[in-house]
């Protein structure tokens, strides 16, 4: 398979050389012949890049992925292409739907729904065409045909990747947020809606009128138990609505929780003439990615279970333990890594690593503060897990910016750093590595970095955040205020002080200074 294996389980089989190629990231002198990427063109291409196999006329659309991004475009849909690919089955065909960017569509209807993922590392690239999405429907444009799709009888699996900011969820209690001016327009406008909740429960509601089984949906979204939370999402919503209907999806409706861990950075422009000048292909919007990819699904299907198992999911009891270990160790080091790196000048998360000083830090944070609270997941060897963790952030092939990493911090510390942080309290654990990720964050949110340059805020909160950082300034208090976000974090005496006084010695030294303080260890300057 094009994805790094499993870390237990069987392995899936070797791809084939057919559809595969490693190739170095020099393209070489040799001109090529640039070619648009469409069904027509596809097995011309075929010579230089791996390209579909199998029929794709033949693939059965039963699976629709809602809000498709960069990520699912390089996860979910490579494994439903390696079911094709494999001749495992054409019976998992992937319909995309927008919610609110237009700009995929228009970048894949010209070329038939294919597009390239590169999965790039230090070593080398390898380059396939995906061909398994078979139609792309945005839902502002096309309520109705979004709906049809979702019910049709042949749509057996829903997966969602809507950031974790996207459920109707309070972030603290998880409690449904029903005064929310999308759930008012979704309850008002069923044929509509404006989330994708409002389109699962309108479907959901027309399947079961009509005598059908309701689809399986899978949220693919870094948040803890993310089934549940959509469960909570879809049923809220119907609660409001319907509550025979309400009772009929709590019934019926398998929500299984998933982990999923791709790093996948944002398509920077240049790709696409990269790869025409590599490939000759001509794709709109390529993909590109690493070679690791993990999918963990509770095995817990309402409508038939894709065979994914044989292109190297995992299918568990409960993913609880596998999510807690990505999230709290590799979200949590993202966020921690992208806010104080971004203070110290640095944009990509490779060249923070190639500084000892935050390369040290992500390492013990993981190690000494992080590790201690995990539970220990099931075949899962944890020291391994890291070091693989350290190598995957050091990859300077995918150039994964901390921007990215630095986006709707408001959704994302509340649910992978925050928690580590807590816990800590409670054990009596020293936690300064964690508090230093915390205080970076407070700190990033004044907008501006070390030398006075302006970091990006991209953030549903950032106005507030921004201003409460910039009332606050070198005191944490008023940002931790913000309960939605903190918690009760700010009701602690010994927290408020100690951020205080990071937050005072990032101030003073300098985030990079300040890292190497906390570690104990001379704050050399980076061999950059
Ligand atoms: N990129 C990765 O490395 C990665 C890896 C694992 C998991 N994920 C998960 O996938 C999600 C998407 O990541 P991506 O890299 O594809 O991002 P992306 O920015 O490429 O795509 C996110 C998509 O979600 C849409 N969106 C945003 N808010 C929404 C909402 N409230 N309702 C519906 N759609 C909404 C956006 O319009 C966009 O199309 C992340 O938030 C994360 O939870 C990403
Ligand atoms: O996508 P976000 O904004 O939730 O988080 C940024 C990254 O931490 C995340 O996308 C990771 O790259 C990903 O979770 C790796 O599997």
């Amino acid at each position: 398979m094009t994805t790094a294996e499993p870390i237990t389980g069987p392995q899936a089989p070797a791809r084939t050389l057919a559809t595969a190629m490693l190739l170095p990231t020099d393209p070489g002198p040799e001109a090529l012949r640039v070619r648009p990427l469409t069904q027509a063109t596809l097995y011309s291409h075929g010579a230089r890049i791996a390209v579909p196999s199998y029929d794709r006329g033949a693939l059965t659309p039963a699976v629709v992925h809602l809000s498709v991004g960069g990520f699912s475009r390089a996860h979910q849909l490579i494994y439903f292409d390696e079911l094709a690919e494999r001749r495992i089955s054409t019976g998992w065909g992937v319909v995309g739907v927008g919610l609110r960017q237009r700009h995929l569509q228009d970048a894949l209807a010209p070329q038939d729904h294919l597009y390239t993922v590169v999965e790039r590392s230090p070593d080398g690239e390898r380059a396939r065409v995906v061909g398994v999405m078979v139609d792309y429907l945005y839902a502002p444009d096309a309520p109705a045909a979004v709906l049809d799709r979702l019910s049709d009888p042949r749509t057996r699996l829903v997966t969602l990747t809507i950031t974790p900011g996207g459920y109707l969820l309070d972030p603290q209690t998880r409690a449904f947020t029903a005064d929310h001016p999308d759930v008012h327009r979704d309850l008002a406008e069923p044929h509509a809606p404006a989330t994708v909740f409002g389109y699962l429960l309108e479907a959901l509601d027309r399947r079961r009128q009509a005598g059908l089984a309701p689809f399986t949906v899978v949220s693919c979204d870094n948040l803890h138990r993310n089934g549940e939370a959509t469960r909570a999402s879809v049923v809220g919503l119907a609660r409001l609505r319907d509550e025979v209907l309400a009772r009929w999806i709590t019934d019926r409706v398998a929500f299984p929780s998933s982990m999923v861990d791709r790093i996948t950075p944002q398509t920077p422009p240049e790709e696409r003439a990269a790869l025409a000048a590599r490939y000759g292909v001509d794709d709109r919007w390529p993909v590109v990615t690493e070679p690791f990819s993990q999918w963990f699904v509770e095995d817990t299907f309402s409508n038939g279970r894709p065979p994914l198992d044989q292109v190297g999911v995992r299918f568990v009891p409960d993913v609880g333990d596998y999510e807690l270990m990505k999230t709290r160790l590799l979200n949590a080091s993202h966020s921690a890594m992208g806010h104080l790196g971004s203070l110290a000048g640095y944009d990509r998360m490779d060249e923070l690593m190639g500084d000892p000083v935050f390369a040290t830090y992500v390492e013990r944070l993981m190690d000494d503060e992080v590790t201690p609270l995990l539970p220990q997941p099931d075949g899962v060897d944890l020291t391994d897990y890291k070091r693989t963790l350290l190598q995957r952030f050091a990859n300077p092939a995918i150039a994964d910016r901390l921007s990215r990493l630095c986006r709707r911090g408001s959704a994302k510390l509340p649910q992978h750093l925050l928690p580590s942080l807590r816990q800590s309290l409670v054990e009596g654990r020293p936690a300064p590595l964690l508090l230093l990720a915390v205080a970076g964050w407070c700190r990033y949110l004044r907008g501006t970095d070390d030398d006075g340059r302006p970091l990006p805020l991209e953030d549903p909160r950032a106005d507030e955040l921004h201003a409460l950082a910039l009332a606050g300034g070198g005191d944490p208090r008023p940002l931790l205020d913000v309960r939605a976000v903190f918690g009760d974090l700010g009701d602690d005496p010994v927290v408020v002080a100690a951020l205080t006084g990071a937050i005072e010695t990032i101030d003073r030294l300098g985030a990079r200074a300040a890292v190497a303080a906390a570690l104990g260890v001379p704050a050399l300057p980076p061999s950059r």
